[in-house]
């Protein structure tokens, strides 16, 4: 099992995470402010009392979320504070000298949050009146309570998940509490530069649904299940296009990602694409008039930009070819992890692909729309997603959206972050098996749908996870391998 990692000093705040080394070359530590190497005797002492792994967390110095938490989320709040500092005119221009007042207090509010940070002050509690603000004060002291009164739940010391959900919730704090400027999106401009930049793949991609919708009806049951296959990975590998991972870089595809996809197979690590296949076709059931019905699949989002396209030209074709009656997509009610899906990001990304200058692309806009306005597509943004709670928790915390999910025939989860949560973000032998680490978590057949950006990985095979850490010490983190993990609930019964 690999506990710890340790950074070799590297000032650099170069977007890809640094080259780790491995525990036994200590002589590379940096330690940072007071905090304390966890010994294997204290990470066993919580796995005792929890009957699970440790979160990961920033404790770990040098692990993966040490280094997030040290440099990666100042650079991303630092970004952040000059995005609202060069938009400056904008504001004055629309809201006058109101609007530049809160431009301000917004930018002091965030080199305060950024401070906090750096400093490893406690977590505070929030005060901003949101909807959400008393969930996530309970979720304070759940954490207080985990980690025992010695300690104060702060950056450094508390779960990396927990902490890394909770700045996003404090860069909307900040908005928030500064009306007009309060639905600025702070990561937009990101977003829809990724979108551009990846014009010409996303037009090969259209341009290859089109092709795919005129011969549907000649397909074969094989073939069907190959082109399946195909836009299923091409949904993978967007993935590899966040903006969170490299602090907001640029970070897009530029040419066609059908064509990468052989030499890209070897890097899916485990493939479960075939059960995936078999829960869509177990779906379809004759109905009442006699015509088959089939899936209903959800797909809970990850990042806007060029994933996003990857993810509806799938569901496109999950529609077209019959396989799927209706597609739900979950998307963020708040600006997160940088690039992921709001509601304004999901009707913007169909909008500017039905306006383009491409006969296939705006062809497949236009169809999108029409899936919109005729409810076969729908979207959704429950609180729960912008929550820092594992996936486990959701059956108690949101019950009404556990409920909704387990209507879905398959519910697809795309992204680094999604898997962390499904996996409750903890340091799991990499040999445990996927529904052991989902700890019940299981509303409907599910798929993880990922690229590896963090150091969380369960279901692999013995000495797999050794060979990678031997060969590639940050195989988990560098985004260049992926798994395609399935779940059901059913399978157990
Ligand atoms: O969910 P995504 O978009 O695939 O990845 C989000 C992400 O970049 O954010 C975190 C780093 O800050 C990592 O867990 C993860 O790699
Ligand atoms: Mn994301």
């Amino acid at each position: 099992m690999t506990f710890v990692y340790f950074e070799k000093y590297d000032k650099t705040l170069s977007g890809r995470p640094p080259k780790l080394c491995s525990v036994t070359d200590t002589s590379c530590i940096k330690f940072h402010l007071n905090v304390q190497l966890p010994t294997a005797k204290m990470m066993a002492a919580e796995q005792a009392v929890h009957g699970v792994p440790p979160s990961l967390s920033a404790k770990v110095v040098g692990s993966f979320a040490y280094l997030t938490v040290k440099d990666r989320l100042p650079t991303i709040l630092t970004k952040v504070i000059d995005t609202i500092h060069r938009n400056k005119n904008k504001f004055f221009e629309e809201f006058g000298e109101e609007g530049v007042q809160a431009e301000k207090k917004a930018i002091s509010l965030l080199s305060k949050l950024r401070n906090e940070l750096q400093t490893d002050k406690p977590v505070l509690v929030l005060s901003d009146g949101l909807e959400d603000a008393d969930s996530w004060n309970q979720y304070l002291q759940r954490q207080q309570s985990l980690q025992g009164d010695q300690d104060s739940v702060s950056w450094f010391k508390s779960p990396w998940l927990y902490v890394e959900c909770y700045m996003y919730r404090r860069v909307m704090e900040a908005l928030w509490l500064n009306p007009p400027i309060s639905d600025f999106d702070v990561f937009n401009e990101g977003k829809t530069q990724s979108f551009f930049e990846s014009q010409q793949a996303v037009v090969a991609l259209c341009t290859y649904l089109e092709g795919l919708r005129k011969n549907m009806a000649e397909l074969s049951e094989n073939q069907l299940c190959e082109q399946f296959n195909k836009l299923l990975q091409v949904s993978l590998w967007g993935n590899k296009c966040d903006l969170s991972i490299s602090a907001g870089q640029e970070n897009s595809q530029k040419g066609s990602p059908l064509d990468s996809l052989a030499n890209l197979r070897p890097f899916i690590l485990v493939d479960d694409s075939s059960l995936v296949w078999s829960t869509l076709v177990s779906a379809q059931r004759p109905g009442d008039s006699g015509k088959t019905t089939s899936a209903r699949v959800d797909i809970v989002l990850d990042n806007a930009g060029f994933e996003l396209v990857t993810d509806l030209v799938l569901a496109d074709f999950l529609v077209s070819s019959g396989l799927a009656r209706e597609v739900c997509f979950h998307g963020k009610s708040m600006p997160w992890f940088v690039s992921d899906v709001t509601a304004k990001d999901f009707q913007w990304t169909i909008r500017q692909t039905m306006a383009a200058n491409h006969k296939f692309m705006s062809k497949s806009g236009v169809q999108w729309q029409t899936y919109m306005r005729d409810g076969v597509w729908s979207y959704h943004d429950h609180p729960f997603w912008t929550q820092p709670h594992e996936f486990c928790d959701m059956a108690a915390d949101a019950p009404e959206l556990y409920a909704t999910l387990q209507g879905a025939d398959l519910v697809l989860f795309k992204g680094d972050l999604n898997y962390r949560k499904l996996t409750g973000d903890r340091d799991w032998d990499h040999t445990v098996g996927f529904d052991v680490a989902l700890r019940g978590f299981g509303p409907a057949p599910l798929c993880s749908l990922r690229t590896l950006k963090a150091n969380v990985q369960v279901g692999l095979q013995p000495g797999q996870g050794e060979k990678l850490s031997s060969q590639e010490p940050d195989w988990m983190t560098s985004g260049k391998y992926a798994v395609v993990q399935f779940y059901s609930p059913h399978s157990e019964q």
